[in-house]
């Protein structure tokens, strides 16, 4: 296809096999469906991430074919009828019931989704049983709910759009966004310490004063919600190997602005590098309700069921409601906010969306400690989700190939852990659990 910039693919293994020229389409095959869909998108820019991810899943993954397809001026719609939007579950039972058989336990469940559609989901239970998220509606009294929104309004103005590195472009998150941390001290060492994509963020800012108080209220709620969700039905009282079984205590957060329906985020899972394995993160909405899509990118154990046959799940975030991002969720899912056909716009907010997402930064991943690539930049923490044979071990990897302007280096390293996800150089490390040594190949499929 000519629409696809010629270009080398890049490898990250050391393995010498011959590089051939081929199109961007035909590199993107072997890839992950996020990844197929930031080149759909960046291929089509007027068509939203669901019609491009309906279109992937019509022409069974093809980025050539898809993208041929996308081109065709008499198909603008969808390849099929698109899912149904809109309408209210009072819960899922109501909506559909599942036989004995298909159960109810996460984890023992067949997959309630089905290839190109959408699960929508509005009622906490609903929420809890099928995602490896819960939700908390009219999380704090209005009053506080109502200042932190408009501080943050305030503070929106001076969020910015991220960059990212895509092959030969340079592509911006359709969204803005700015960083911060608890403490001043924390601030100077962030700018100057800790890479992302690549880079250090130049601009960092102190939480504000109503998102320090909403912290205290995040903290206490997760830690309930975790207590809950590791003593609940699915996991009898045992945490996910890899996950801290300490106290969750928010100290930095991402506030993301969404300004009116078209603004979203991309499928992604948040990187692991300072939160360490089996991350837990607390994300609150304000102003406009916007949808939360989460797909499961790793097969279902029990069935072998390949994660591409699996749909994808909307979750409703309405204003003033928590979602906790659970344990299993980095990992093993991906999580967006798609594009809206249509917005209610909110009394305080008008059109936009303003979401914190409360992270627990661990000390002991400070990048002062963790391994350094031959770059000399700190490396990054990533999960093997696609290599069947690795899945679920950890490595550090170079950044730069994410960075725009660089093109990294082939470092790759195991990441050594223990059973609470700590590494060797972490005060009571007991000892690594993440199965290594297999020889450092094909470790571009992630
Ligand atoms: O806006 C949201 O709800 C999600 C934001 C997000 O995924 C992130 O900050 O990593
Ligand atoms: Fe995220």
């Amino acid at each position: 296809m000519e629409v696809f910039v010629s270009r080398k693919r890049q490898r990250l293994s050391s393995e010498a096999e011959p590089v051939k020229e081929q199109t961007l389409g035909e590199a993107a095959e072997g890839e992950s469906t996020d990844f197929k869909l930031a080149i759909l998108a960046s291929l089509h820019l007027d068509r939203s991430q669901e019609i491009l991810l309906d279109y992937l899943l019509a022409y069974d993954g093809s980025v050539e074919r898809a993208s041929s397809a996308l081109a065709l001026p008499a198909m603008m719609d969808s390849p099929r009828k698109p899912p149904a939007a809109n309408g209210y579950q009072s819960s899922l039972s109501s909506f559909a019931r599942p036989s004995s058989d298909e159960a109810v336990k996460v984890g023992t469940k067949k997959a309630l989704t089905k290839k190109g559609k959408t699960l929508h989901l509005y009622a906490p239970e609903d929420v809890e049983a099928h995602t490896p998220c819960s939700i908390i509606h009219n999380f704090l009294p209005q009053a506080e709910a109502d200042a932190l929104l408009k501080e943050l309004l305030v503070e929106a103005p001076r969020f910015r759009k991220e960059t990212f590195q895509l092959f030969d472009k340079t592509v911006e998150s359709p969204h803005t966004m700015r960083f911060y941390v608890d403490s001043l001290e924390e601030l100077q060492t962030q700018k100057t310490a800790y890479v992302y994509n690549g880079s250090y963020v130049p601009d960092v800012a102190q939480t504000t004063p109503e998102m320090l108080k909403v912290s205290a209220r995040v903290r206490d709620a997760v830690n309930d919600e975790i207590q809950r969700r590791v003593h609940g039905s699915t996991s009898d009282g045992v945490k996910l190997k890899f996950q801290s079984p300490d106290e969750w205590k928010p100290n930095a957060s991402f506030v993301n602005c969404y300004d009116g329906a078209r603004e979203s985020v991309g499928y992604h899972s948040d990187q692991l590098t300072y939160l360490g394995p089996r991350a837990v993160i607390g994300s609150l909405s304000l102003g406009v309700a916007r949808e939360f899509r989460v797909r499961k990118i790793v097969p279902q154990a029990q069935d072998g069921s390949s994660a591409d046959t699996q749909g994808q799940i909307a979750i409703h975030l309405p204003h003033n409601s928590l979602l906790v991002m659970h344990a299993e969720m980095q990992e093993e899912w991906k999580h967006a906010v798609a594009p809206a056909q249509t917005i209610d716009p909110h009394p305080l907010a008008g059109n936009k969306r303003l979401n914190v997402t409360y992270r627990c930064y661990k000390e002991y991943l400070h990048p002062k400690y963790t391994p350094k690539c031959k770059c000399g930049v700190p490396t990054v923490l990533r999960c093997v989700q696609k290599r069947a044979a690795t899945r679920g071990r950890y490595m550090w990897m170079c950044h730069s190939g994410y960075t725009p302007g660089q093109k990294g280096c082939t470092y790759f390293v195991w990441g050594e852990f223990d059973e609470d996800g700590k590494p060797p150089w972490a005060e009571g490390y007991k000892g690594n659990v993440n199965t290594p040594a297999l020889p450092a190949e094909g470790m571009s499929e992630t």
